[in-house]
């Protein structure tokens, strides 16, 4: 039987845009796709390893990012390039899969890890244009590899080494901002237990009417450190001001735009800041990005590891990481329902003066 879901791909080709897809006014894009901006740091990690003044300087580059923005970009990071085309190729073989192999890994339903049409919070009418596929990979021992697609032919071993490389990216700079803070070098990656992994492939096919959704709607993301890798056609957009105005990241063949989310910045008091993004789309090219959160485990504790002088703590209570996202899940959850509910008031308010104006209109008539 053919598969009841469709893929973003086949809706693609549609000349308008489906009702679903449609966002409200204020969340449109404001900034093109490729209307590139080089605000967000581009730093190099060439020389990270060595105890020098370089080092140093390195160190302080991304502490002035993180301080400003809560994202940057690096290039001479040490991950293999030719992994990092083995792993976009692939990624790219399979969304053009056809549908109904994908939807084999449908993750529809509470299943942990998979394929996925069109993401969208829980509770939220109106969903993103793209599809994903995403596999959990650390801690190793809870793989779960029956979730993990088993094509393209390759996946698996190209996507374990991917992971473990990434891994050590993400401690490295864990280790920066440690130091930054005035703390031991593994202070971070500590407070995460045993780290979390987590990859997410994003792909936005070609949109009909991109300016009326977006690709990923606007959030921060939950975890410590996020690290993604994106192709040259850009989308990924980044606030400084709550949403007021917008920049879009400019695309650099082989860096990694890395991100903090909202433990990272739990961890510091604040003072790094969890990046405002989402992700625009566009009718000329479909775009990929690679996602790789470093997560901590669920049960480890969220509070800031130190106050500097004169700050006080920007969260009441210590809390499980688990905790903090059920709580971000629910605020976001009660969020969108306002707004639904403004929404609705707002209709009905104009609908009143019509009605009114209808009421007239019959007496007159009479
Ligand atoms: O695709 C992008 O540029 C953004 C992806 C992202 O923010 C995410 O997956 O959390
Ligand atoms: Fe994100």
């Amino acid at each position: 039987m053919a598969p009841q879901v469709t893929c973003l791909t086949q809706l693609a080709e549609e000349n308008s845009l489906h009702q679903k897809f449609i966002r409200d006014e204020d969340e449109r894009p404001k900034v093109a796709y490729d209307q590139f901006s080089d605000d967000i740091p581009l730093i190099s990690l060439a020389g990270i390893g060595e105890s020098s003044s370089e080092r140093a300087e390195i160190c302080r580059k991304i502490v002035a990012a993180c301080e400003e923005w809560g994202i940057f970009q690096v290039v001479d990071h040490g991950i293999d390039s030719k992994l990092i085309e083995d792993m976009t190729r692939l990624a790219r073989e399979f969304f053009a899969l056809p549908a109904e192999e994908k939807l084999r890994f449908d993750m529809s339903g509470g299943k942990k890890g998979g394929f996925i049409v069109s993401s969208h919070l829980q509770g939220e009418a109106v969903q993103d244009w793209r599809e994903i596929v995403t596999y959990f990979s650390y801690p190793v021992k809870a793989r779960d590899y029956s979730r993990w697609p088993d094509k393209p032919a390759g996946w698996r071993v190209v996507t374990e080494a991917y992971s473990e490389q990434l891994m050590g990216l993400g401690c490295k700079l864990l280790e920066i901002l440690s130091e930054a803070m005035g703390l031991e070098k593994d202070a971070l990656s500590k407070a995460c237990l045993e780290m979390d992994q987590k990859v997410v492939v994003n792909f936005y096919p070609k949109c009909p009417q991109p300016n009326l959704t977006l690709g990923l709607k606007r959030h921060t993301d939950p975890g410590t450190i996020t690290l993604l890798l994106q192709d040259q056609v850009g989308g990924l957009q980044a606030t400084r001001d709550g949403g007021k105005t917008w920049i879009t990241v400019q695309p650099v063949e082989g860096a990694f735009v890395v991100n903090l989310g909202d433990h990272g910045h739990y961890l510091s008091n604040g003072r790094f800041k969890n990046a405002d993004h989402q992700a625009v789309v566009n009718s000329n090219l479909s775009r990929l990005s690679i996602a790789t959160f470093q997560n901590p485990a669920p049960n480890a504790i969220v509070y800031p590891l130190k106050t500097r002088e004169g700050e006080t703590a920007v969260m009441e209570e210590a809390i499980t990481y688990m905790e903090m996202y059920k709580r971000k899940m629910s605020r976001d959850l009660e969020l969108a329902r306002l707004k639904k509910l403004a929404k609705e008031n707002k209709e009905e308010e104009l609908e009143k003066p019509k009605l009114k104006s209808c009421n007239a209109l019959q007496q007159l008539l009479a």
